[in-house]
């Protein structure tokens, strides 16, 4: 099954489909269609959290989500955007590989 496929984060070629809730919170961001590949996703994720504000004004890198959908989604109430490994994992756990 597709879900099973691992989502490459690093391959840019490779097309992911965000699961439902996560779609959600995209198109809240801007995005307009329901394929992307993960920097589009990065983007998107990125522009929500500026838009919402819900980064930490003293520590910059740290990310407060528990009071959002986006803490639901990725099931954490904060991180840092420096723990690139930690972010992949909460995100790809979000999204499903299609098949090219
Ligand atoms: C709180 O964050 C910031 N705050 C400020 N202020 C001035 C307050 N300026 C820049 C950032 N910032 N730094 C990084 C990112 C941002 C914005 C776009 C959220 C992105 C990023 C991080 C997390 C998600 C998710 N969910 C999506 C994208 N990011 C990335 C981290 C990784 Cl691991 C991959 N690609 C990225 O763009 C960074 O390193």
């Amino acid at each position: 099954a597709d879900s099973q496929l691992n989502v490459d984060t690093a391959d840019d070629n490779k097309l992911v489909k965000p699961k439902l809730e996560f779609q959600s919170l995209l198109q809240h961001a801007g995005a307009t269609k329901d394929t992307f590949t993960m920097k589009e996703v990065m983007f998107y994720l990125g522009q929500y959290i500026i838009q919402k504000q819900l980064y930490d004004q003293k520590q910059q890198h740290i990310v407060h989500c528990s009071q959002d959908a986006l803490g639901r989604v990725l099931g954490v109430d904060s991180f840092s955007v420096k723990e690139p490994r930690v972010l992949f994992a909460m995100i790809t756990k979000n999204l499903v590989a299609i098949k090219t």
